[in-house]
């Protein structure tokens, strides 16, 4: 599905990612963990095209994301806060990205409707700019914005950062389901490593721009993991 060879991205002569090889398939949920600065947030911004690596290149699908436009049909992502339009109420902003799916105003509530548990009443009608919500809110409109064409692929940027308890375990439960009724294939990067193996099969550590370690999740990941990140 997505596929990276001799990707290298560099800064004023510092590399921040650095990874021969990655090859994520169809219907794969891959959770990508690394300290502060690890580069998984430039990561995902080249797998979106958003930046453009130094060396090497991204295939979706066998497509170069920099050359062609295609992928982004099949692609649902929400890296922060710079993705929704804060100036529209949160209706609107379901409404803009639904237009562009061609969903009807039946097809925008049936895909809303599985958000509606993680919205605790706090999101729909409550005639406020997104700008006004507050972070964790900002972040549940963005998730349910990624996930609302159904993407084939969805790359979500530390979606359990700025929630609440409740909140997280509802969007865990979420992400489940994704991951199981629609066989999405998911990337996600987390530093909550117990919510993150529950809701991937796979997990890749990265390091100073490298990958270090990439796992299947089992009972001992966490483990695992948390004897990794004890220093
Ligand atoms: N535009 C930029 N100019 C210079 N350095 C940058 C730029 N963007 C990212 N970096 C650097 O690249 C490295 C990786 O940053 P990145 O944001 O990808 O890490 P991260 O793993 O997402 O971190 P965090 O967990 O803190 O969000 C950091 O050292 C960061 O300072």
């Amino acid at each position: 599905m997505i596929a990276i060879t001799n990707i290298q991205k560099a800064y004023n002569g510092r590399t921040v990612v650095n990874i021969p090889e990655l090859v994520i398939n169809q219907g794969e949920t891959v959770g990508l963990v690394g300290n502060n600065g690890a580069g998984k947030t430039t990561l995902f911004r080249m797998l979106l095209d958003l930046i453009r690596p130094t060396k090497g290149e991204v295939f979706s699908k066998g497509i170069n994301v920099a050359l062609h436009e295609d992928w982004k049909a099949y692609t649902g992502s929400h890296l922060d806060e710079g993705f929704l339009i804060d100036y529209l109420t949160p209706e609107e902003y379901f409404k803009f990205i639904g237009d562009l799916q061609g969903l009807s105003a039946g097809d925008l509530s049936e895909r809303l409707a599985p958000f509606l548990d993680l919205f605790n009443g706090e999101i729909l009608n409550q005639k406020k700019y997104i700008r006004d919500f507050s972070k964790g809110n900002q972040k549940k409109i963005g998730v349910a914005a990624a996930a609302l064409s159904n993407p084939e692929i969805l790359i979500l940027d530390e979606p359990f950062a700025n929630l609440d308890p409740s909140s997280q375990i509802r969007l865990k439960n979420l992400l489940k389901g994704l991951r199981y009724q629609k066989n999405m294939t998911l990337l996600i990067s987390s530093h909550d490593l117990s919510h993150v193996i529950e809701v991937c099969e796979r997990i890749v550590i990265l390091e100073k721009g490298e990958i270090v370690q990439d796992m299947v999740t089992n009972e001992n990941t966490l483990q695992e993991l948390e004897a990794y990140f004890t220093v």
